[in-house]
């Protein structure tokens, strides 16, 4: 893989440099809430547009459908790392389009623009390869070279991921080359015990890493919105919360083999329930209640693990020799769900294991709620993307930029 001091080498001045970013950061409105993953590119912009480059930043947030939605705008993104810059960074109002190529042709050496939201356009997460190169060949046609840098979306077979680096001279920034180097310790040899604490809303992306885990890991603590397909497999009833029915048989095997390998699995045994979902803008108290794990209502939510399975879980955490965090252990954005997740973060600062802490909102949660962030092992950018690394899956974007 070219590294981009390779690039910087070879003279970018007066290149137009395309950097695939990961500026997928949590908002409130167009307020950023957390601007770790924005921070995390600033080292390769700045080297770029220090050496001459006419950079061109570019990131999805979010999940929008295929089209414009202004709530997923990236444009508050672009404003904060201009702050972080301490420059002026241009703003294009579309991906590819008139504004786009008006804003890029603009860029005097040196400058940096931002482009919008790559997943306003089908074609950046279509699954049909033509379509995903037709927006591929647009993107390319805004830059000279490729700098690949969104480590929290290398696991994405997406057009500015995968197919767009295969038009242009490419590299990896400073971000990949970190994160990888961090990553790979935890595929090598790790001390013991391993211990992996899941949890999250992407249940349905993330279950199947659990795959993987039972052949290297010594303990798995789930959480989250992923702890409610567990119980319900259990037979227990999980009312309203998040639920993979179509996950359940996969879970059950995941159990079974748990117990034959003697990988300690470990569940919730009670949970903080409400019959509605917490308002993240006023947070106006929630008032929930406290219920053991089988015993949720059937018109209640389980949001975040309770007082028993904190106690439980900082146990589970004190004699570990490594630990791997993906995903929150409740609703954390809202002060009422944020114990658990507080819970498993104060955990991982008292231990003296090797902590690794991914994924957008994990990371998030970290520094929301206060804790130092020198005090973990490593805070990675990317939650799937590292449990894909670490399952040892080729992934689309490192691959891209190998080739
Ligand atoms: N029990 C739950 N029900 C619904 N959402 C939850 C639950 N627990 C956590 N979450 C939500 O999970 C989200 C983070 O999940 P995810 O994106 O998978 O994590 P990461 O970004 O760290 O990889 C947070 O916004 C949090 O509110
Ligand atoms: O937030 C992200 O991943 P993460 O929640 O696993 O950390 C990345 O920006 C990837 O986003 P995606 O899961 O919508 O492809």
């Amino acid at each position: 893989m070219k590294t981009i001091d390779e690039l910087l080498a070879e003279g970018v001045s007066g290149k137009r440099v395309f950097v695939r970013a990961d500026l997928n950061v949590p908002l409130e409105g167009t307020t950023i809430t957390d601007d770790g993953r924005i921070r995390a590119v600033v080292p390769t912009v700045k080297a770029l547009a220090g050496a001459g480059a006419r950079v061109v930043v570019a990131s999805h947030l979010g999940r929008p459908k295929g089209a414009p939605d202004p709530a997923f705008s990236l444009a508050p993104a672009a404003a904060r790392l201009g702050e972080l810059l301490g420059a002026e960074v241009a703003f294009a109002t579309d991906t590819v389009g008139e504004s786009a190529t008006a804003t890029v042709a603009g860029l005097a050496d040196g400058q940096v623009a931002v482009i919008e939201n790559l997943r306003f356009n089908a074609g950046e997460t279509s699954k049909d390869d033509a379509e995903r190169g037709a927006f591929a060949d647009q993107l390319a046609a805004l830059a000279d070279l490729y700098v690949g840098d969104g480590f929290g979306a290398v696991h994405r077979k997406h057009a500015s991921v995968f197919d767009l680096p295969a038009r242009l001279p490419h590299a990896a920034g400073y971000l990949i080359a970190t994160e990888v180097g961090v990553l790979r310790k935890l595929t090598d040899d790790v001390q013991r015990p391993y211990v992996v604490v899941l949890g999250g809303a992407k249940v349905s992306d993330k279950l199947g890493v659990i795959d993987h885990l039972l052949e290297k890991a010594d303990r798995i603590l789930i959480g989250g919105g992923m702890a409610y397909t567990f119980l319900k497999a259990q037979g227990h009833e999980v009312g309203i919360s998040l639920l993979q029915k179509d996950q359940i048989p996969a879970v059950l095997d995941y159990l079974k083999r748990a117990e034959e390998r003697g990988v300690e699995f470990v569940l919730p045994v009670d949970v903080l329930v409400s019959t509605e979902f917490p308002d993240l803008k006023t947070k106006a108290p929630a008032n929930p209640t406290t219920v053991a794990a089988d015993a949720i209502p059937a018109d209640e939510e389980g949001l975040d693990i309770g007082p028993e399975t904190r106690k439980l879980y900082a146990s589970k955490l004190a004699d570990a020799g490594t630990v791997f965090w993906n995903g929150p252990m409740g609703v954390f954005e809202h002060p009422d769900y944020a114990e658990g997740t507080k819970a498993v973060a104060q955990a991982l600062v008292d231990s003296p294991a090797f902590t690794v802490v991914g994924g957008g909102d994990s990371a998030a949660a970290v520094r929301t709620l206060g804790f130092d962030e020198n005090a973990f092992g490593h805070i990675s950018t990317g939650g799937g993307a590292s449990l894909e690394y670490l399952e040892g899956k080729t992934l689309p974007g490192l691959a891209a930029l190998e080739g």
